[in-house]
């Protein structure tokens, strides 16, 4: 963890379930929530989902976000969503660059920062997510590719607007694979010095979560890293039981 910063335990539940299986799932977290007194939670479901997500938690206390935005205000974008139209539906935050959105629609790191900004005008927390992928690692480039990513992807407001960076290598997602506590570490340093040298006076305490293959099991060793500030968990935030000991695990 780092001095002073108040960790974020975020699920993103991508592609998945019902409205009725969100209702559920949203409502168990609520339910749980003083298991986890030590961390903010967000839970991030599928657009159609997040107002029945919203309406379990009373719009609080666990917040909502959405999985992607529009880098446009409004418009003829058939299909896009505006971070304004997130922003009206309950969320404080949306997930961008999301490894899978960057594979499966070619987003770019201009790409990426043009949506933190539109997300960041509309009043949003931008989760703005790095990582290489394991022939970037296996060639020795990972913190080069990240550092890279960094650069391109976050606007200039990001870190006076609170924005948050996800490091999730794209090897560890899904996959039950996660890199060494020291590989974590050393990229999380690296990030550290990245944004700390981009924003000075508030990179130091830009909020870096960890990505890939988290769960209750090894939750405690990874949160318990220097510079890792919670974690982004998909697989296992589709269990509200299993989420909940993620966040249970963050560091008193
Ligand atoms: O979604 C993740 C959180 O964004 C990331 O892809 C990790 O997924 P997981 O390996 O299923 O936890």
């Amino acid at each position: 963890m780092t001095p002073g910063v108040r960790p974020l335990i975020a699920g993103n539940w991508k592609m998945n379930g019902t409205l009725r299986d969100a209702a559920a799932l949203a409502e168990g977290v609520r339910a749980g929530l003083d298991r986890a007194p030590g961390a903010d939670l967000l839970i991030c479901p599928p657009f159609l989902h997040l107002h029945v997500a919203a309406a379990s938690m009373g719009w609080k206390p666990v917040a909502i976000g959405g999985q992607d935005c529009s880098a446009e205000a409004n418009g003829a974008h058939t299909g896009d969503v505006s971070a304004a139209m997130l922003a009206d539906a309950g969320c404080g935050f949306v997930i961008l660059g999301h490894s899978e959105r960057r594979a499966d629609h070619g987003e770019t790191d201009a790409q990426v920062q043009a949506k933190a900004q539109a997300a960041i005008e509309a009043g949003l927390i931008p989760v703005v997510c790095v990582g290489e992928t394991e022939a970037q690692r296996d060639a020795g480039e990972a913190e080069a590719v990240v550092a890279a990513q960094i650069a391109g992807s976050l606007p200039p407001d990001f870190a006076a607007a609170k924005g948050v960076v996800a490091y999730e290598p794209v090897w560890a997602i899904g996959t039950g694979r996660t890199p060494t506590e020291a590989d974590i570490s050393a990229m999380h340093n690296r990030m550290r010095a990245e944004v700390a040298a981009r924003f000075p006076g508030l990179g130091e305490t830009t909020r870096l979560l960890y990505g890939g293959s988290v769960k209750p099991s090894n939750a405690a060793a990874i949160l318990a890293l220097p510079n890792v500030d919670g974690a982004l968990v998909g697989g296992a935030s589709l269990k509200a039981e299993d989420f909940l000991a993620i966040a249970a695990a963050v560091p008193a």
